[in-house]
């Protein structure tokens, strides 16, 4: 299956299917002629899991630069030591990237494409449920100490190649993960997807069912890019449970919660929030916080922080204005919106959380 994203600045097609990388990389034979050489940015656990499938499924020459696995990658010494191997390797303004991992890898290769003599062409290969997410649309980062995803650029990939056979060596842990991205998009787009998911075990779907949902995801996001690709207007619904997730995410030090785990406990925070603002109710938020729960999402990570240390973080979000708060919320399910919330009601929620984590078995 073929799902287009026509953003603004490019457009280019998300190729999603079981054990498709081959023909896949076949079929993009014209753009891999016009380029001189191809390097492969990944980690060293994708690259123990597959880079024997990669190697057997890509028909071009390429060298590899493997980063250490995880959040880690995306730190300013590994986009330093990329463009130092794409210096030494004399890469040129005709060279291809080829992100080949999760959502670390490809904002961490997305970002060195974008910035590599001015920016080269490269291509998203996600190996993470998660990567349906990170893999599309072209925000590309790298951390910063004092915050998540500080340091980027909007930059579209030439091709996403989705082969969902790589998520076979997934950790559980991982699968839990992504899937908050896919719960994500259910919340902001079809109440009716979102029940069905909550019926489910997320973490053991099976296959055609995964690559049904992923597909989904993917188009949900293809439409909001479509129509906002750097983030003026609707592209803020694609934040929902990022302002005090990623917050969390921060605190616990970058790899100490993944990100969707901290998204997760994000999600459920919106929901309170959304209880004040909109038309979600206490049932529905205590429904859909035990299916996370059930589902083995962590909620401790919050009992370790407390708000004064979540504050700063909050603030830095990108969707602040000037110190102002803008929460992406639901008036229902499927309708999202954003609000400027104040940093006393954020205090209030985060502490209508932690009794919410401890009174709801
Ligand atoms: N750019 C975006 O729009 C966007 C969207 C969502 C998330 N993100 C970013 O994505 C990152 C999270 O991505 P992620 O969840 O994919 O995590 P990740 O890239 O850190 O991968 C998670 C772990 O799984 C391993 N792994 C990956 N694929 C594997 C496979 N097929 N088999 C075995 N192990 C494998 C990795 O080595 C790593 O240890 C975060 O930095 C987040 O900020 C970006
Ligand atoms: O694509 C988007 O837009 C998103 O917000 C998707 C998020 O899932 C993703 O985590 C993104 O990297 C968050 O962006 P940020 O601008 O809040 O750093
Ligand atoms: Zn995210």
């Amino acid at each position: 299956m073929k799902i287009p994203v026509r953003a603004a600045s490019h457009q280019y097609e998300v190729v999603i299917g079981n054990g498709i990388l081959k023909e896949a990389f076949e079929s993009y034979k014209e753009l891999f002629q016009r380029v001189d050489q191809v390097i492969v940015l990944t980690d060293e656990h994708v690259w123990a899991a597959q880079g024997d499938y990669f190697t057997s499924s890509c028909p071009y020459a390429f060298d590899e630069l493997i980063m250490p696995a995880g959040e880690s990658c995306k730190s300013f010494d590994n986009f330093h030591a990329a463009h130092t191997f794409l210096l030494e390797k004399k890469c040129t303004r005709k060279s291809l990237l080829i992100a080949f991992g999760g959502g670390a890898v490809g904002d961490l290769a997305g970002f060195v494409a974008a910035t590599y003599m001015r920016g080269i062409p490269f291509i998203q290969v996600p190996t993470t449920i998660l990567a349906h997410d990170s893999a599309v649309g072209g925000k590309t980062a790298i951390n910063h100490a004092l915050g998540k995803n500080m340091i980027g650029a909007f930059y579209q990939p030439e091709a996403v190649l989705y082969d969902i056979r790589l998520l076979r060596s997934l950790p559980v842990r991982e699968v839990l993960s992504g899937m908050t991205e896919v719960i994500k998009h259910a919340m902001i787009s079809d109440p009716v997807w979102l029940n069905e998911l909550m019926e489910q075990n997320v973490s053991r779907l099976d296959e055609p069912t995964l690559a049904d949902y992923l597909a989904k995801g993917v188009s949900v996001k293809a439409h909001i890019v479509e129509k906002d690709e750097t983030e003026q207007s609707v592209r803020k619904f694609l934040n929902l449970g990022h302002t005090y997730g990623h917050a969390i995410e921060a605190a616990a030090g970058y790899g100490g919660l993944a990100h969707g785990e901290a998204v997760m406990i994000g999600l459920v925070y919106c929901l309170l929030l959304s209880e004040r603002h909109g038309s979600i109710t206490r049932e529905f938020t205590t429904r859909f916080y035990q299916f996370a729960r059930s589902n083995g999402y962590p909620f401790d990570a919050v009992h370790m922080y407390t708000f004064a240390q979540l504050k700063d973080y909050l603030l830095k979000d990108k969707k602040a204005d000037y110190g102002e708060l803008q929460f992406v919320l639901l008036e229902e399910i499927g309708k999202p919106y954003v609000k400027k919330i104040e940093l006393s009601e954020c205090e209030e929620i985060d502490a209508e959380l932690r009794i919410l984590l401890s009174e709801v078995e």
